[in-house]
């Protein structure tokens, strides 16, 4: 994403690659335009990626109606007559985790993750100068037939007592990034992610807005750092509780 400082010198920002960079330029005269594209930047990072997660979440479930209805019951029957679900009953939403899970696989919010090697390497015989920018393609990885079976097909229950995580070490599955430069906001962004899916469902039934259909619901998404959907969910809502 390049910048322009006085429509002269450019600046490239990469949040992902480089924070430490991104807090040196804070504290830079590179001009407000700049700075408050790092904020913008910064803060479309942190929000989007979880209202995303959400919104895909909510399409796959109306588009799996058996999910959704295992999701709904679970959170009805961990919750009770509570009228609101709070951070305390997440660790029995299971389910509902791996639904979360599951969207992230299929749906990651950050297609592309830029790094930049250190080193020459070889990958596959292709020859990688160092400080090279490689996009690592987590929508493929999450996809790739070798390690998921039946990739693209929205399956929460395989994460249903599994293992893999997403903390960076389960290779097939890295939405949240690897390394050095993993994402320090997971044990915000999950918590937050989960709670408000799972109001959502505790609270609500949803239906398509009259006239439309579960068919008309896609996954096309706009070109940029975070992958939002291109039509915007709309659904109905009726209230449960
Ligand atoms: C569902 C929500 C989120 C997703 C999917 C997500 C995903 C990511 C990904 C893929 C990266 C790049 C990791 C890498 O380079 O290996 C990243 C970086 C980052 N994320 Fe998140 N993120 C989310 C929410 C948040 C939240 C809520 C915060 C802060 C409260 C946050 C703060 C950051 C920061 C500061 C970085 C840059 C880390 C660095 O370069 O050292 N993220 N995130």
């Amino acid at each position: 994403m390049p910048l322009m400082k006085d429509g002269s010198s450019k600046c490239h920002i990469n949040l992902s690659e480089n924070a430490d960079d991104l807090r040196t330029w804070v504290d830079l005269d590179i001009g407000t335009d700049v700075k408050s594209a790092i904020m913008e930047y910064a803060f479309i990072g942190t929000t989007d990626t979880s209202k995303v997660t959400i919104e895909m979440a909510m399409t796959h479930l109306m588009k799996n109606p058996e999910a959704m209805k295992k999701a709904q019951e679970e959170v009805r029957s961990v919750v009770k007559d509570k009228g609101f679900v709070d951070e305390d009953d997440i660790p029995r939403l299971e389910y509902i985790n791996a639904v979360i899970k599951e969207t992230m696989r299929i749906q990651p919010a950050a297609q592309f993750i830029p790094k930049a090697t250190s080193e020459r390497c070889v990958i596959d015989g292709y020859h990688i100068p160092a400080e090279t920018m490689v996009l690592v393609n987590v929508w493929t990885i999450g996809r790739d037939p070798q390690v998921w079976d039946k990739p693209d097909k929205f399956i929460p229950e395989r994460f249903v007592g599994s293992n893999i995580d997403m903390g960076g070490q389960n290779f097939e599955f890295i939405p949240f990034g690897s390394g050095r430069r993993i994402c320090p906001g997971i044990p915000i962004a999950l918590p937050s992610v989960e709670l408000a899916l799972a109001n959502l469902l505790y609270k609500f039934d949803w239906k398509m807005p009259h006239g439309m259909k579960i068919d008309d619901l896609d996954f096309e998404a706009t070109p940029g750092l975070t992958q939002h959907k291109k039509k915007p969910l709309k659904l109905v809502a009726t209230k449960s509780i």
